[in-house]
Formats: structure tokens, C-alpha cells, sequence
């Protein structure tokens, strides 16, 4: 995967539909991947990924604790001691007045990692998706959303849900968001940690590496409602989760 990415829409070579938004994604953990120019970027890049990467551990660690579990729990399941860090930055241009898909300007996802930290720029426009409806995370200045990805769903045996979210774009503004996110490092098989596995009926979830999920998703188009079914442990109806 390339480490300095920029394009549009969700993933441009899957998309066949035209998406209202521009992005530049940065891996900057375990290496910082930074364009050369603006020149202060990287220093700007490298002080808010440490800081936020920081925030976002401590996050890991209280979710563990809500669960009852030690602190360092999701930590070590996960060898978030080498975790994988991206920065992006999302530009969404005021409404294309044409035909087709207006106004969304990243369609339904959920995210593929672990936590996500959402920094919006004053105008809203990040909807989540509750029982069948799109609510507006309204923004509340000075403060990060965090997003509960695929893989906190996982390691926390459903207990987390990884929300369905999509962005959209209105008026004549324009809209910009800022994500931190950190995931496993790629090699990491992520499962349900066992103490979370429910009364009688297992886990829900199979070990996939962090490596395998991406590629699944990057070559499959988006369906929002069935990405974590990758690593979802089907059973016959009418089966208790284990059998064995
Ligand atoms: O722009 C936003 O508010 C959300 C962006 C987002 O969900 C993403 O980049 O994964
Ligand atoms: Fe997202």
C-alpha cells in the first residue's frame, strides 16, 4: 500500500460512482510518510500524529476497562505497541449541481481499523447511521467524534459496534474533516479476546490478519451493511455458535 495517497471518492478504482470528495492519506506510524512540500508540514504531521496517537491508546485502554478487562488488554491482543497510524485530510467542494449522485460526499463505511479520531472544520455533514435513519453528529467546537472501527468490533466480540457513517455535503459550503486513525500493524491476526466471549455462544468473530481484511475490502465494492461479514463467523440456523 502505498504511504502518501491522494484521490477521490471512496476507493477510485472500484467506485463507479463519482464521489464529492478529495483526500490525502498519510501513513505516519510506525514511519512518517510526509509530501515534501508544503515544508512545514512535517513537523505539524508529526506533532498531531504523536498526540493523537497518544489519545488514541488512551481511548483502547479505557475502552478495555469498560469491558471489565484489564487496561492493557485490547493493547496487548492487538500489539498496538507497533500499530499502524494514518492521517487524512478530506475535502468536500460545495454541491456539483449536475446529474447523479448528489450531495454525498463519501458514501456509507464503516472503518476498517481500530478507533478514529474525526476533526470536522466547522461545517457538519458526518451523518451516522441508527436503526434505519441518518443522524448528524452535530459538531461540538473543539472537540474530536471518535469512531469505533471494524477491528475494535472485532477484538471486543461485538461488544464496541463499528457505526455506519457517511459524509454529505449541502449548501454552497465547502467542508473539510482531519481523521486520525490507528489499526493493527498488518501482520496482526485480530479475534475476539476470550474473556468477551458470550455465555453459551462463542465468538463471533474468526482471526484475520489485519493485512488480509484490507485487501478483502479494497478489492470488493463497498457494501457498508456487510463489510465486517469477512470475519464473521457464520452458523447453520438454529445452531448454537460452537458446536464443539
Ligand atoms: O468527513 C467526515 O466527517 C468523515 C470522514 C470519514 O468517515 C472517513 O474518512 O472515513
Ligand atoms: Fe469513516
Amino acid at each position: 500500500m502505498a504511504p502518501i495517497r491522494i484521490g477521490s471518492g471512496f476507493y477510485a478504482a472500484i467506485d463507479d460512482v463519482r464521489y464529492l470528495r478529495t483526500y490525502l492519506k498519510m501513513l505516519v506510524h510506525p514511519e512518517l510518510h510526509c509530501p515534501a512540500k508544503p515544508a512545514k508540514l512535517r513537523d505539524v504531521a508529526a506533532e498531531y500524529s504523536a498526540k493523537t496517537r497518544e489519545l488514541l491508546l488512551q481511548l483502547a485502554r479505557a475502552i478495555s476497562e469498560s469491558l471489565g478487562l484489564d487496561g492493557g488488554r485490547i493493547s496487548k491482543a492487538l500489539n498496538l505497541g507497533s500499530c499502524f497510524q494514518m492521517i487524512l485530510g478530506n475535502l468536500y467542494p460545495p454541491p456539483y449541481s449536475g446529474p447523479g449522485d448528489l450531495g454525498i460526499g463519501l458514501p456509507a463505511h464503516s472503518d476498517q481499523g481500530l478507533l478514529s479520531l474525526v476533526f470536522q472544520d466547522g461545517v457538519d455533514g458526518l451523518q451516522i447511521e441508527r436503526d434505519g435513519h441518518w443522524i448528524l453528529a452535530k459538531l461540538l467546537p473543539g472537540a474530536f467524534f471518535v469512531i469505533a472501527g471494524d477491528q475494535l468490533e472485532i477484538v471486543t466480540n461485538g461488544r464496541y459496534k463499528a457505526p455506519i457513517h457517511r459524509a454529505v455535503v449541502h449548501g454552497d459550503q465547502q467542508r473539510m474533516s482531519f481523521l486520525s486513525m490507528i489499526a493493527p500493524s498488518m501482520d496482526t491476526v485480530v479475534e475476539p479476546v476470550s474473556e468477551l466471549e458470550r455465555e453459551g455462544k462463542g465468538l463471533e468473530f474468526r482471526g484475520v490478519k489485519f493485512r488480509d481484511y484490507l485487501a478483502h475490502h479494497q478489492t470488493n465494492k463497498l457494501d457498508a451493511n456487510k463489510a465486517l461479514n469477512f470475519a464473521r463467523v457464520t452458523r447453520p440456523a438454529g445452531r448454537p455458535y460452537r458446536t464443539a
